[in-house]
């Protein structure tokens, strides 16, 4: 069995927005660990003596990126924010043999945590991992008109700043119909709380993460929907 998810509901700053901590853990225990594959476990043990692993994508947000990815057949993808890995192994899991996925970190090291794992799920020749920020990488991608409307799906899960000038080139990348999963869109409730009771260190993101989901609400370009799964989630379908 799984370690308990610690959920106070009167604490900001923890993940998880279901009603308790019970109901969260029985998600977690029925339908979500049962169905991990070993790798991505193995790969969560590993990261989570990682000084940033409160980072790392839960395991609930990749349970249902996996039913995106399958139900679109989403074969070409991106991602920008990395870590060391979970959901670009989930990502290469899911898609097919023939797949690919652009990848997109500043850093390579905390990447190259989770590569054996990734190398012995047999999924490592699916992955193109560019180590940059990931502004000039979309902007170099979008130069070349191949690029623009080829991409299936895209998870951006990288700094909070930047998801809105991610968002008008993640959307020209994408296919009508493709898929795009911003993560953190709660930021531990925080989007909805007074700011004077959000801890500073929350502030900045927690600004740029409301300026974010407001400008979505009103994007006509997409569909979307606000998930309450891990940290919350924003899905939009490009129209
Ligand atoms: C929340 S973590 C990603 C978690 C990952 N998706 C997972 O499954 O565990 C955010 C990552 O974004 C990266 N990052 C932050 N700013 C970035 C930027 N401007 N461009 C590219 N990567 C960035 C960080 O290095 C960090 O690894
Ligand atoms: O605590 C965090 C911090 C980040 C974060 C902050 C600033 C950046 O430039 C990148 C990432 O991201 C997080 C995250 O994605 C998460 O799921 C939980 C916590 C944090």
């Amino acid at each position: 069995m799984e370690s308990k998810a610690v959920i106070n509901t009167t604490s900001p700053t923890e993940k998880g927005v279901l009603q308790t901590a019970e109901l969260y853990n029985y998600v977690m225990e029925t339908s979500v660990y049962p169905r991990e594959h070993q790798c991505l476990k193995e790969l969560r043990a590993i990261t989570s003596t990682h000084p940033r692993a409160v980072m790392g994508t839960s395991p609930d947000v990749g349970q249902f990126m996996a039913l995106l990815l399958k139900t679109i057949n989403a074969k070409k993808t991106i991602e920008i924010g990395v870590l060391t890995g979970y959901s670009l192994l989930l990502t290469a899991l899911t898609i097919p043999d023939d797949g690919e996925i652009t990848a997109i970190d500043v850093n390579r090291s905390w990447y190259e945590i989770g590569l054996p794992t990734i190398d012995k799920a047999g999924v490592k020749h699916k992955i193109n991992f560019i180590e940059s920020e990931a502004l000039p990488v979309l902007d170099q991608l979008l130069k070349d008109p191949e690029n623009k409307g080829s991409f299936d799906f895209a998870f951006v899960d990288a700094d909070k700043k930047n998801y809105a000038n991610y968002h008008g080139r993640v959307l020209e990348l994408l296919k009508p119909g493709g898929i795009a999963v911003y993560d953190n869109t709660f930021w531990a409730g925080t989007v909805a709380m007074d700011e004077g009771l959000v801890p500073e260190s929350k502030l900045p993101s927690r600004k740029a993460l409301i300026e974010f989901n407001k400008y979505i609400a009103g994007d006509a370009r997409v569909e979307i929907s606000q998930i309450p799964l891990g940290d919350g989630i924003t899905v939009c379908r490009r129209n």
